[in-house]
């Protein structure tokens, strides 16, 4: 597991990062979201050990993380930093023996990694030749293929196509099956949703929501989308209710008093048919909106 305690870092007179606390467990996929200059890249790189710390801890497994912990961890940075004029499979060989495997596994894992992004044909051109989403499926490989402890992923699916965005989440489920947390920052809350199991939103440097995705869900309001025959405007006129929305025989409503759902749906009926009458409870999107506002 990964534990952020704390953390605070200053730039000039800004505090960029605000004590800043929470986990990463492992077996997990972690999502960090939040506004342009919240914090995200910020804590990452202090995660990784780029950028020092003005306060708190950063712990892996237990105890302080050391630069020799950090090696063993994947990164993809914000700035992509892969050299654009060298041969892509030069490149992941290179990385990989940085991070201290040796020649031939260094390389069979290029190729694996490559394959799997559907960069199996261009491992022998120069970076700068592929376009920019190929560009960055290579960095993916770079980040993952050391067989990393924990995975700091900084927009990793920001660029990517549907088909790569799928090998990317393919190759994310099964390293969180071997036990490796994983943080990944991103701005599409869709992804975030169907991928994450827990959440940490950002907002100002501060943590203003965190935990399993499906609790921070459940805490939300209960709203209940109904549809129906015909106009369902004298939804408004119920007790127990706030009407959401209402767009012709559809409404969406939030249950403010007990049972004021049952009242809507004994109505409903005494009025006609009721083809739709489900729980619906907030999307991240939506608790996104409610606390980092
Ligand atoms: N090297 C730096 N020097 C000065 N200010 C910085 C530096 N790095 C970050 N900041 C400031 O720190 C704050 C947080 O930035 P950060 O990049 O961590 O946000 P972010 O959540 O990653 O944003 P985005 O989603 O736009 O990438 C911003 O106000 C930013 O301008």
């Amino acid at each position: 597991m990964l534990e952020i305690r704390n953390l605070t870092r200053r730039f000039g007179g800004v505090t960029a990062v605000d004590g800043v606390t929470f986990d990463v467990p492992a077996g997990q996929l972690t999502g960090f979201v939040g506004g342009n200059g919240a914090g995200k890249t910020t804590t990452m790189r202090m995660v990784m050990g780029v950028l020092g710390v003005d306060g708190g801890e950063v712990l892996w497994q237990g105890h302080p993380v050391t630069p020799e912990d950090q090696r063993r961890f994947g990164y993809m940075p914000e700035e992509r930093g892969l050299y654009p004029k060298q041969r892509v499979i030069d490149q992941l060989v290179y990385l990989a023996e940085l991070k201290g495997m040796g020649p031939r596994p260094a390389r069979a894992a290029a190729e694996e990694h490559l394959e799997r992004l559907g960069l199996g044909g261009r491992a022998t051109d120069r970076l700068e030749a592929l376009s920019l989403g190929n560009q960055q499926r290579v960095q993916v490989a770079a980040a993952l293929l050391h067989d990393p402890v924990a995975l700091v992923l900084d927009e990793p699916f920001s660029g990517l196509d549907p088909v790569a965005v799928d090998s990317m989440v393919d190759l994310l489920r099964e390293r969180v099956a071997g036990e490796v947390p994983v943080l990944f920052s991103s701005h599409q809350l869709d992804l975030v949703e169907a991928l994450c199991d827990r959440l940490v939103i950002l907002s100002g440097g501060r943590v203003v929501a965190t935990g399993a995705v499906e609790d921070l869900r459940s805490q939300g309001p209960l709203r209940y989308r109904v549809r129906l025959d015909a106009d369902a405007g004298w939804v408004r006129d119920l007790r127990g209710l706030h009407v959401v929305d209402v767009d012709g025989p559809l409404a969406l409503v939030e249950v403010v008093d007990p049972g004021g759902e049952q009242a809507l749906l004994r109505e409903a009926t005494r009025r006609g048919a009721v083809h739709e009458f489900t729980p619906v409870r907030p999307a991240v999107a939506d608790i996104y909106r409610e606390v980092a506002a």
